[in-house]
Parts: C-alpha cells; structure tokens; sequence
C-alpha cells in the first residue's frame, strides 16, 4: 500500500477458517503437490489449515518481512531462504510445490517468491487487484484501499453504542 487504506475488511477466526479451507477446496482439484513453501508469518495460518485438509506433511518456510510499520510497506527483507531439499524438489523450478500466503497486495512478495520458484502453485486466501496477476489461486478480492485486519492481530474491546460513537 502506498496510501493508508481507508476501507478497513475485518476477519474473525471462525471466518478465517472457513476461507482457507475454502481454498484448501480448490487447491485439491489444482494439485497434487508434494510439500508446502509457506511465506512466514502472515501465511503460517492458512499454510497450517491447508496442510491438514490436503494431508500434506512437507512444510517449508521462506521468511520474508516488507511491511515493518502499520501499513506501510518498507525494504522488502528475505531473512531465510528456501532450503535446497524443497527447491530441489521437481523439477527444481517448484513444479508441484505449493507456496501459501495468507494475503498478496502489491504483489512485491508474491513476484520475490515467484523468482525463487517460477513454477510453484501460488495460492493466498485474499488478494488485492494489484497483487491478483501473481496469484493462481486466491478465495476473496478486496479493492487495493482496503486494510485486511488479521485474528491474530486483533483483540476484543468494548464497543460504544452506535448512537454515541462515531460512524463506522
Ligand atoms: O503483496 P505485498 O504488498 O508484498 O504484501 C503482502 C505481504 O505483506 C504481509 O507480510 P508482512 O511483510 O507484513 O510480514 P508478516 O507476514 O510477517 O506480517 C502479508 O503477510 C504478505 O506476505
Ligand atoms: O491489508 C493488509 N492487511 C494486513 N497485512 C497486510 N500486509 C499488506 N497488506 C495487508
Ligand atoms: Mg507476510
């Protein structure tokens, strides 16, 4: 994002889960695949839920931080790479390699990790116009002014009544 998102797209738990086994579904007639690549930190969560429902055991990370303040987006840092074993695997470009995020928005990450694995299975439960190319599966779009706001980035607090508060 290169300007504050004024939308803002809040996800509970329960609907989390029910969008990343939504992609877990279409992910099953897109494969096999031999393991996952997942982008930490943000795609450990779908990665985990996708893993289960698609009986994959091989997890790899590929650790990778480009927003370091609250929306904005800063040096792209690959702070660990993927390891041999899984690049190697196929056809050493990713063929049969899921890679897992659990959104894409510019699309900076996704085309970092597309370099890494030009034909892997790239897949993230949300996506925004910009990062949309990239991605070959996704469940929902959201418009690129939009902020996802995570579970595990949120808390439960007190809500003043609509009447009093201001307009959401
Ligand atoms: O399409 P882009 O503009 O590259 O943005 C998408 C990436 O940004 C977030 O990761 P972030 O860098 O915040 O790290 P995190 O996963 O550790 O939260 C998100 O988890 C994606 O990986
Ligand atoms: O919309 C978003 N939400 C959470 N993290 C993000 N990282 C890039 N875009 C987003
Ligand atoms: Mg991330």
């Amino acid at each position: 994002m290169t300007n504050p998102a004024d939308k803002a797209f809040p996800v509970s738990w329960d609907q989390f889960h029910r969008d990343a086994r939504a992609l877990a579904w279409r992910l099953s007639a897109a494969g096999p695949f031999e393991g996952i690549v997942c982008i930490t930190r943000g795609g450990l969560v779908p990665a985990a839920i996708v893993a289960r429902e698609l009986e994959l055991r091989l997890i790899e990370t590929v650790c990778i931080a480009s927003y370091h303040d609250y929306q904005k987006q800063g040096q792209l840092q690959v702070i660990k790479d993927i390891a041999p074993a899984v690049r190697n695997l196929g056809n050493g470009k990713g063929a049969g390699v899921l890679v897992v995020d659990d959104l894409t928005d510019t699309g900076k990450t996704a085309r970092v990790v597309r370099e890494m694995l030009p034909e892997a299975h790239f897949a993230t439960v949300y996506a925004k116009p910009a990062g949309r190319p990239l991605v070959d599966t996704f469940v929902t779009e959201v418009s690129q002014d939009t902020w996802i706001y995570f579970p595990w980035d949120m808390g439960l607090s007190f809500q003043p009544p609509i009447r009093n508060g201001e307009p959401v």
